[in-house]
């Protein structure tokens, strides 16, 4: 029998989310050791290039990079998340870039020291989601009716603004129908409820703290 597969990750990484999804939708065993990334064991060190979560380990070797673990499941599992047609598969492959470069957006959102810094990142991510409202075609999922690896990218997004939306979202999803009814049925699935731990919103909430940085800089201020 083979090796029970293992996904080393962090319990907020959105990247490890994802393959946690692929990995729960296609019903595949495998164990999640989660790693403090503040101080990385050696261990870890040895076996990841970029000193990254996920990393999923397949018997001796390693993948790393949720695209390519992603990839690499679809080749080797049951029940493809990718759709059959060459051109359909290859847009929602540009949607799940899209997908990388949106939280880019929000780890600006977290990491800006200046209000302008801050305000640029709020513009951007509003620019994104707004292509995204008009890409989306009917609920439940991206693509209508299955459930897809776009799917599985967008959850773990989606989740992070349901605990940024208590401290405010800037209006980043404001007025976005399709977007709200795609929002809802991705908390509800049963693979992005085993992907995202229940101490998620407190780990996040504690987090956001910490990297604020701007917003942070303007709590100092009030309380001076
Ligand atoms: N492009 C990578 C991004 C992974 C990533 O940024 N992981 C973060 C946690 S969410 C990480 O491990 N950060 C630790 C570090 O950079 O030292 C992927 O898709 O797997």
């Amino acid at each position: 029998m083979s090796e029970k597969l293992k996904l080393i990750s962090h319990k907020l990484c959105p990247y490890v989310q994802r393959a946690v999804i692929s990995l729960t939708e296609k019903g595949v065993p495998f164990e999640r050791i989660d790693i403090d990334l503040d101080n990385k064991p050696d261990w870890f060190l040895k076996i990841s290039p970029l000193g990254k979560v996920p990393v999923l380990q397949v018997g001796d070797k390693v993948v790393f990079e949720s695209a390519v673990i992603l990839e690499y499941l679809e080749e080797t599992q049951p029940k493809p998340l990718h759709p059959k047609d060459p051109l359909t598969r290859a847009e929602h492959r540009a949607w799940m870039e899209f997908g990388s470069a949106v939280l880019a957006d929000i780890w600006g959102l977290e990491t800006a020291t200046d209000e302008a810094a801050f305000n640029v990142k709020v513009k951007q991510a509003t620019e994104k989601f707004a292509r995204l409202e008009l890409r989306l075609v009917a609920a439940p999922w991206f693509d209508g009716e299955s459930f897809s690896l776009v799917d599985a990218v967008f959850a773990p997004v989606f989740r992070y603004f349901d605990t940024f939306d208590e401290i405010g979202d800037f209006g980043i999803l404001a007025d976005k129908p399709k977007i709200a009814r795609w929002r809802k049925s991705l908390r509800e699935r049963p693979s992005v409820v085993a992907a995202v731990n229940a101490e998620y919103p407190a780990l996040l909430r504690a987090f956001m703290k910490k990297h604020r940085s701007y917003l942070s800089q303007l709590d100092q201020r009030a309380a001076a």
